[in-house]
């Protein structure tokens, strides 16, 4: 069937107004999948070179299915004026409250904003600005790099996981994964989401930052028993801080997760390594440094993810150093 005539998003209604905000390398590419699936989307981000660009040329996908070009439309958030029935949020984490807070003219009590950001805390980060029963949480294992502006590649299988914060499951989030499954990108609603979030931490805290603190795609770590053995350190260590944080992570499920990410993605960059790269911040504290946070809260220390920290800290720093 195609996805024209499975069309129906009972609570967003079949036209709703989309919104992705940060419109790097996820937003552009899971805006640009829902506009392939016919959805309206407005692309907002702070870069206007880039928003003049993607206005000009649209938004374009390399996937394993082929290529795309696609028209699209995108604005600095103070020019969007249609209230959003669906915010999708692809900022960095540390960019989050700002951008929130430059949509806020465009949320109402029955906008909903789904992030499926890396890291910890970004429901309580949202929820500075609608209710929880208004934000949807998750994770997912798309690689995206960004190749320029408004153009992004993905290639490899890979799926989200997604639940309203207050975990009710309220019917509507069926059509919101409805909607995002017709448009090509797997998603499942998960009860679990807690441990599926940690497990996404323990896996980012182990490969995003040591591809970026070595300057390696994921493939490239895949021979060395340095790696294996550094990496399966982050992962036990950050599931003693869930357990004490009580979460209950399965070591072999994040490691499977890890291996998968090697095997299938090979030429991905961490988006944690994009930002090296570019010389920007990372969301090491988000990633590393939440662990790190989580671990004191409980009574305990978290060495491995400390020393991570500290290197990626140290890499942003060079990287800085060397553009200026
Ligand atoms: N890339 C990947 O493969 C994956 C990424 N993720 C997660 O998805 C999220 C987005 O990552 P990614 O797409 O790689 O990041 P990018 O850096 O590629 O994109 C973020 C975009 O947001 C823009 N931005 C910054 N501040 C604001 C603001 N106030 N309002 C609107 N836009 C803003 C940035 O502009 P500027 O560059 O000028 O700051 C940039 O264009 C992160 O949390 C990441 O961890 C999760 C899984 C995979
Ligand atoms: C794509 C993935 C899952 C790393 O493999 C990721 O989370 C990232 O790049 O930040």
């Amino acid at each position: 069937m195609s996805t024209q005539t499975k069309k129906n998003f009972g609570a967003f209604g079949q036209q709703p107004n989309i919104v992705v905000v940060g419109a790097g390398a996820m937003g552009c590419y899971f805006g640009g999948m829902l506009t392939k699936a016919g959805h309206q989307v407005t692309f907002v981000d702070v870069n206007p070179e880039q928003i003049a660009l993607i206005n000009q040329r649209g938004v374009v996908l390399e996937t394993d299915d082929g290529s795309y070009e696609m028209p699209a439309r995108a604005a600095l958030a103070k020019d969007v004026i249609q209230s959003a029935d669906l915010v999708v949020l692809f900022t960095k984490t540390i960019h989050t409250i700002g951008a929130m807070e430059s949509i806020r003219h465009i949320l109402t009590d029955k906008t909903v904003v789904l992030s499926l950001q890396n890291g910890l805390g970004n429901a309580e980060r949202i929820g500075q600005f609608v209710n929880p029963d208004q934000i949807v949480v998750g994770t997912t294992l798309v690689p995206a790099d960004l190749k320029g502006p408004g153009h992004v590649a993905s290639h490899g299988p890979s799926s989200s996981h997604i639940m309203d914060s207050t975990l009710n499951n309220p019917e509507w989030l069926s059509d919101l994964s409805d909607m995002f499954n017709q448009a090509e990108l797997t998603t499942n609603i998960d009860p679990e989401i807690m441990t599926v979030i940690w497990s996404k931490v323990a896996f980012n805290a182990a490969l995003n930052a040591i591809c970026s603190i070595t300057g390696s795609s994921t493939g490239g770590l895949t021979p060395s028993p340095a790696f294996k053995e550094l990496a399966k350190q982050v992962v036990h260590e950050t599931v003693r801080v869930g357990k004490a944080n009580g979460v209950t992570l399965d070591e072999n499920y994040i490691w499977n997760n890890v291996e998968m990410a090697m095997r299938e993605h090979p030429n991905h960059k961490p988006s944690m390594l994009q930002d090296i790269e570019a010389a920007r911040a990372t969301e090491v504290d988000a990633i590393n440094g939440a662990i790190v946070e989580a671990a004191c809260f409980a009574g305990l220390q978290a060495p491995v993810n400390q020393t991570l920290a500290q290197l990626v800290r140290l890499s942003e720093q060079v990287a800085k150093n060397k553009k200026s």
